[in-house]
């Protein structure tokens, strides 16, 4: 099939090497002139497991461009995987999917029908809004032509893009046309079969037994309303799980295996019930804001929704509080954050709980100092006015510091030499954001361990 996708972001790169390496001919379109070279250079722009490997095999059936200029109109299917970021206000920044919507009607060559397919998370109803720009443009260029448009969520995670496309729980298809279907149905058959043969190494394994992705159709706009239920409903469960942590550490509770034991119902179950200093990243953030304001246009009052971010934003006060308890005065003091990026295995910072830790401790005139296996270099570009001292070798961040807070649980900060590492700081204040360190060890080598909702008195 030939393809065009829009954005070669974490989604858009991922899904045109998804779908090139399953035999299609796909352009890959993005208006970062960097970003392309680099692609074409064979280099991969962002930290994903197993995308590498994938674009090898994907190379062969995979263009790169960076204008319109290029744009073969002789495509059958337009993909849509633009940025939809989030506005001061929270609503859903829009102008990029506008922007293409417009591109392609002034593209669209009279006579051919490609479908377009809006696989960027916008809110309900912007699928028919699409289909009006293209239409609009189209009519000033006197085509009358119809348009086909459907909504094609994507529920990926970073860290397990790779992953999660080729091993999707469901594939959503928001279409009115028959048409779009079957050739959608077409694009997926090797996913949804689970018929491709690909050798990659990924982050995790797919457990045998595991049943293939269901293939559900819906109204264009259930699709676009499923993908922020989806993200309000896994956002909502952490927060959850962080207000029952803040009474487990009040009576004495064990967050970790209150979780576990109601986690042990099926009807529960056990993910996105890690008790931790809250979510973050690209998408709950933004997407539960909008979620919000999408309900107060219709004066609908999103209660949940609303608990669930306030629950996160308390998380994160949290930290400064104890951290205020433990060391009274932030000012001058040292503190190192272990992990900047949003959760480990990506470097991604968007939305990162780093982010609004290291600014208030900075505004509380506290001395900071950073380590990150792979996103410190995101981060200073990101926010190269911050009096932040990144550190190279892990060990140093210890050094003369009053305490430490792990925000991002990489696999390597489970097993520091903590005994040791005490010895450099000045203090020995932990604060463990992910429950993910053995307290035995720590409160044995002298330190204050604060964790969440873990009884560690
Ligand atoms: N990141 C995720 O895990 C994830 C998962 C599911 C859904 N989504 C949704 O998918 C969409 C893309 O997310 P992402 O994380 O891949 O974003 P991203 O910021 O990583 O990538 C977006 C890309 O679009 C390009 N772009 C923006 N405007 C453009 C234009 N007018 N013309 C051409 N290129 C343009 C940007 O240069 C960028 O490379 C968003 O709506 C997001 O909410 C993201
Ligand atoms: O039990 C948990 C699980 C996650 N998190 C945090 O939640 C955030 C989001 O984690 P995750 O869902 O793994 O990351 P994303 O890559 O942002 O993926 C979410 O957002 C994507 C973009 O919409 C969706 O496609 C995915 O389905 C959805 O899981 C991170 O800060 C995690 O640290 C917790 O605190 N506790």
């Amino acid at each position: 099939m030939r393809i065009t996708m829009i954005g070669a972001g974490y989604v858009g790169l991922t899904t045109a090497a998804i779908f090139a390496s399953l035999g299609n001919d796909v352009t890959l379109l993005d208006y970062n002139k960097d970003k392309i070279e680099k692609l074409k250079q064979g280099e991969v722009p962002i930290f994903e497991e197993g995308l590498g490997e994938l674009l090898e095999v994907a190379r062969p059936n995979l263009t790169f461009i960076s204008s319109w200029g290029s744009f073969n109109s002789k495509t059958e299917l337009i993909i849509i995987t633009v940025g939809t970021p989030m506005k001061e206000n929270g609503d859903v920044d829009l102008t990029s999917v506008e922007k293409v919507a417009k591109s392609i009607g002034q593209k669209w060559s009279n006579g051919s029908q490609p479908i377009v397919i809006i696989k960027s998370t916008v809110p309900v109803g912007t699928t028919y809004r699409v289909k009006e720009w293209i239409e609009e443009e189209l009519k000033k260029r006197e085509i009358n032509q119809e348009i086909y448009v459907a909504s094609n969520p994507e529920f990926l995670r970073e860290g397990l893009a790779v992953y999660d496309s080729l091993y999707p729980d469901r594939i959503v298809i928001g279409t009115d046309s028959s048409h779009v279907q079957d050739l959608l149905k077409r694009l997926y058959s090797p996913i949804l079969n689970q018929t491709f043969s690909l050798s990659l190494k990924l982050p995790i394994q797919r457990p045998d037994h595991q049943p293939k992705p269901v293939w559900f159709v819906t109204e264009i706009k259930s699709a676009e309303l499923i993908k922020y239920a989806a993200n309000a409903f896994l956002a909502m469960k952490i927060s959850f799980i962080n207000e029952i942590a803040r009474l487990a550490e009040k009576v004495g509770a064990d967050i970790t295996e209150v979780a576990e034991g109601i986690g042990l119902d099926q009807r529960i179950g056990t993910s996105y019930l890690k008790a931790g200093i809250g979510w973050g990243g690209g998408c709950f953030p933004k997407d539960t804001s909008a979620i919000l304001n999408q309900g107060k246009e219709k004066g609908i009052e999103m209660s949940l929704v609303k608990a669930t971010i306030d629950v996160n934003q308390k998380q994160k006060e949290w930290v400064i509080s104890k951290l205020k308890e433990a060391l009274g005065n932030l000012k001058n003091k040292e503190i190192g954050i272990l992990g900047l990026s949003f959760k480990p295995n990506t470097d991604d910072i968007r939305g990162a709980i780093s982010i609004e830790i290291i600014e208030k401790l900075l505004e509380l005139g506290a001395a900071i100092k950073v380590y990150d296996p792979i996103a410190m270099d995101n981060f200073r570009k990101t926010y190269p006015k911050w009096k932040i001292k990144y550190i190279k070798k892990i060990e140093e961040i210890f050094e003369h510091s009053h305490a430490i807070i792990l925000v991002t649980e990489w696999k390597q900060f489970k097993t520091l030499p903590y005994g040791e590492l005490a010895k450099k700081m000045e203090d020995k204040i932990i604060i463990d954001g992910r429950n993910l360190l053995d307290i035995a060890p720590l409160i044995e080598a002298g330190f204050q361990y604060f964790g969440i909702g873990r009884n560690y008195s």
